[in-house]
């Protein structure tokens, strides 16, 4: 058996390696020699330097990144400061790799950081473009986005759940949230049913400094641009009319009616494309989902 001093020596000596291995790799990082997201995608057991860098070091290497910078984008991306990049949570892992993808083609200084603090964004689009499911893919990435939650007359479609999909009200319900000031903005949409956005979430988590996105109809976008100047307007585009007929199709939750009424709509949207103030075309969820979580990033000084 060793005795213990050796044992602590050679454990010294492993410390003063590990430490300059990590050293070695902040400066590649500073350096610009090695971008900071393949750091990030090869910590594993086989790379214990990068994967024993604190989060906070591997973002403080970046030059253009100062403590205060760094401290706000871990907050903001909802990782603690003492977490070490090969401990992070699946979607940890995935917010800090899109943050760093983005300052890598923003280049240096564009931008506040990823999601401005309180910006309100509008998503709207026709019928089945992918509003709901740009919506959701951005829910399931940034938590720290409030997706606001809608009150609608309309039934619910199988598999969306009351609460979560929509609030799901009777007519004589929805005329008393009306009446209560409870609507942030409100329309009859597809000449058909009601929907509105609930005030109260969007106007405690604006206060607080978190971004709200709604995935409203132009109506409503209309009434948000003049309640909130400041709201971003974005317009989510099909690849092509014939891929927008196939996505509804192909959803198959509404009949052949139902449809024609909801493809007549789309036209009028699409003609009123040009009042929004971006416009995201959307042929692979991800990336359109990740244009929208940029336009967030874009600073409104
Ligand atoms: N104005 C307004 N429109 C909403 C609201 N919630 C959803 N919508 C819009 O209502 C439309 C119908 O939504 P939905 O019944 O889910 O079907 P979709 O048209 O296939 O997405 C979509 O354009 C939504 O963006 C809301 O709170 N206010
Ligand atoms: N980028 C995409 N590529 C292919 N299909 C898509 C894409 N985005 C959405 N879809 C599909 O199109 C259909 C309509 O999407 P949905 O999110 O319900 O639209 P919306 O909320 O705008 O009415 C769904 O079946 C969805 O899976």
């Amino acid at each position: 058996m060793k005795p213990p001093e050796v044992d602590r020596i050679a454990g010294s000596r492993a410390a003063v390696a590990a430490r300059r291995a990590r050293a070695e790799v902040k400066r590649q990082i500073a350096s610009g020699e090695r971008p900071a997201v393949d750091v990030l995608d090869s910590a594993d057991e086989e790379h214990p330097a990068e994967a024993s860098l604190r989060v906070s070091e591997l973002i403080g290497s970046i030059p253009w990144l100062g403590p205060t910078r760094t401290a706000r984008v871990m907050e903001e991306l909802a990782i603690s400061p003492s977490k070490r990049v090969g401990g992070l949570g699946t979607h940890q892992r995935v917010r800090l790799r899109e943050f760093l993808q983005r300052r890598q083609r923003n280049g240096a200084g564009a931008g506040a950081g990823p999601i401005a603090p309180g910006s309100l964004v509008v998503l709207a689009g026709p019928t089945a473009v992918g509003k709901g499911t740009v919506a959701g893919h951005i829910r399931a990435h940034h938590p720290d986005v409030l997706l606001s939650v809608s009150a609608t007359t309309r039934s619910p479609r199988p598999g969306e759940i009351d609460g979560t999909t929509y609030f799901f009200v009777s007519d004589e319900q929805f005329d008393r949230m009306i009446a209560d000031g409870e609507f942030l903005e409100w329309a009859t949409v597809h000449n058909s049913h009601r929907y509105g956005t609930p005030r109260g979430p969007i106007e405690a988590a604006l206060a607080r400094g978190r971004s709200v996105l709604l995935e409203i109809d132009l109506q409503g976008a209309r009434q948000v641009r003049a309640a909130f100047p400041a709201a971003r307007l974005v317009f989510l585009l099909p690849p092509s009319w014939e891929e927008l007929v196939r996505r509804l199709v192909g959803r198959g939750t509404e009949d052949e009616e139902e449809r024609e009424r909801r493809l007549s709509t789309a036209k009028v949207e699409l003609a009123a494309q040009d009042e929004f103030d971006y416009k995201v075309v959307n042929s692979d969820v991800e990336t359109a989902a990740q244009e929208v979580v940029q336009l967030m990033a874009v600073s409104r000084a």
